[in-house]
């Protein structure tokens, strides 16, 4: 069976394998997106939209690296996911960037060392390291000079911007100024309005093509609760309204 043509059920079952954060760090919402959750998505945009198989795809803010990995077992030709840390990891991490951008190839960014660690092991543990780059970096701060649509699709699952206001936004323009197909993404249903608002500031038409409960764990100590449900909508931006 072609990788492309993957199982849903057969994905999801290789994504539950994913090692997830051992001490996430609230500061920069570390949830992990479930196997299922993971799944649905890669899936949906592979084969309800054909986002994914042979295009050149990203995930900003990559965690555990699940999306990016699943990406890479639907057969995208690259993927990359974005996360950073010191001044010498950024500089070399940036003409490793440049590098990658000149030879249009697919990713994972994620802020911190040790998601991109997991990340590493993670897509190690798949056998799809040779398709998937990790890069340590801010996603907000990518430069302007390397925004060049490098990517056919983005998909992430972006900070909701509980801890830091407007992330999520700030994640969506950097989504949009990189990709030039679609754009996946998970937002807070009740931050809709807002999220649809900032799209077509953006240019972009966004359209909810699913509603989703995230049983968040309580993975952080002011978490009353064993686990807290939040209503997500995954969102496609595109360039057309189709
Ligand atoms: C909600 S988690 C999603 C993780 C993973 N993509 C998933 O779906 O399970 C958000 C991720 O964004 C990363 N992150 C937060 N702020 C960031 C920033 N400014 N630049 C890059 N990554 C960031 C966090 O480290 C975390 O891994």
């Amino acid at each position: 069976m072609a990788a492309g043509s993957m199982k849903l059920k057969r994905l999801q079952h290789i994504l539950e394998e994913i090692e997830t954060f051992e001490n996430p760090k609230i500061e920069l919402e570390q949830y992990t997106t479930s196997s299922h959750i993971a799944a649905c998505i890669l899936h949906t945009a592979q084969f309800v939209y054909g986002d994914i198989t042979d295009k050149c795809v990203a995930d900003l803010g990559c965690g555990s690296g699940i999306l990016t990995i699943g990406a890479a077992l639907l057969d995208a030709r690259y993927c990359t996911g974005y996360i950073y840390s010191t001044v010498y990891i950024m500089v070399l991490e940036y003409l490793k960037m440049f590098i990658f951008v000149c030879f249009i190839c697919f990713a994972g960014f994620d802020i911190d060392p040790s998601a991109l660690s997991l990340s590493v092991e993670n897509a190690a543990d798949r056998d799809v390291s040779g398709q998937c780059e990790f890069i340590l970096c801010d996603v907000k701060q990518i430069d302007k000079s390397m925004q060049l649509k490098a990517f056919d699709t983005v998909i992430m699952n972006p900070p909701f911007g509980t801890r830091e206001k407007g992330a999520d936004l700030e994640f969506l323009k950097m989504a949009v100024s990189l990709a030039t197909n679609a754009v996946y993404s998970l937002h807070k249903t009740s931050t809709r309005k807002h999220v649809i608002s900032t799209a077509k500031q953006l240019g972009v038409h966004p359209k909810v093509i699913a509603e989703l409960r995230f049983d968040l764990p309580a993975s952080y100590k002011f978490h009353k609760y064993n686990s807290v449900d939040v209503q997500v909508d995954l969102i496609r931006f595109t360039w057309k309204s189709t």
